[in-house]
């Protein structure tokens, strides 16, 4: 399939400061801020919601993904459903330094199978902030959850850059190699903004595809 023109869209999902932005920032400009501000809504603002768009050549496709990031925090859980909508690829996030973001997931996985309709969705988890040393989840346990809920997985440090850019690229193969995802709606979805930054070469090996 030539996945020229075809936006596909993202969702970052995840407790609140497990680095979901970060992640964004990363594999969006290439940068990281060791002091970012949590994502929120402000008074007339876009619900908790910010998102990038990302030119990627992928086994030769050019796709363009427009990736949303959500805000963690409890009291905004509530306005994240309508942006599950039309979402090809979703990306739960954890902090391998903070159990809790670990013990959470089944919390994220049940509002994902109550907001997002489709069935076939890729879903990928990431265990974040691997370049920490007080690390509270061993590798082989999200390993073990994510085979147990059938989803993709991968470690990354949004601060290193280790995993990032392979973290999205194995998404959006997985999407390219899913049918009927990327049906005609995905091109009008009306996402017209500017790529922010070109490909960069991933060195991460800790890529484990699960199918
Ligand atoms: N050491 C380290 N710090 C990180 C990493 N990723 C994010 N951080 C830091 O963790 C904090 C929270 O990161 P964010 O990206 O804002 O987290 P978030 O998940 O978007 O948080 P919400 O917007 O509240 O949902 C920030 O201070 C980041 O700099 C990482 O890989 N390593």
């Amino acid at each position: 399939m030539d996945g020229a023109g075809i936006t596909v869209k993202l969702i970052l999902i995840g407790d609140s400061a497990v680095g979901k932005s970060s992640l964004l920032l990363r594999f969006a400009e290439g940068s990281f801020e060791p002091s970012l501000k949590p994502t929120i809504c402000e008074p007339g603002g876009d619900g908790g919601v910010d998102f990038k768009v990302k030119k990627m050549v992928v086994d030769g496709h050019t796709v363009q993904l427009a990736i949303w990031d959500t805000a963690g925090q409890e009291r905004f859980r509530t306005l994240n459903p309508s942006y599950y909508r039309g979402t090809q690829g979703i990306v739960l996030v954890y902090d391998v330094t903070r159990k809790d973001t670990f013990t959470g997931l089944d919390s994220w996985l049940n509002e994902l199978e109550i907001y997002n309709t489709k069935s076939n969705t890729v879903k990928m988890l990431v265990g974040n902030k691997t370049d920490k040393p007080d690390r509270e989840v061993e590798r082989r346990e999200g390993l073990q959850f994510a085979k147990k809920r059938s989803l993709l997985f991968i470690e990354t440090s949004a601060k290193t850059e280790d995993g990032v850019q392979h973290a999205f690229e194995e998404l959006v193969i997985k999407i390219l190699q899913t049918p009927n995802l990327l049906d005609k709606s995905t091109k009008k979805q009306g996402v017209q903004l500017k790529e922010s930054s070109q490909q960069e070469k991933s060195t991460c090996t800790a890529y484990c595809p699960l199918s």
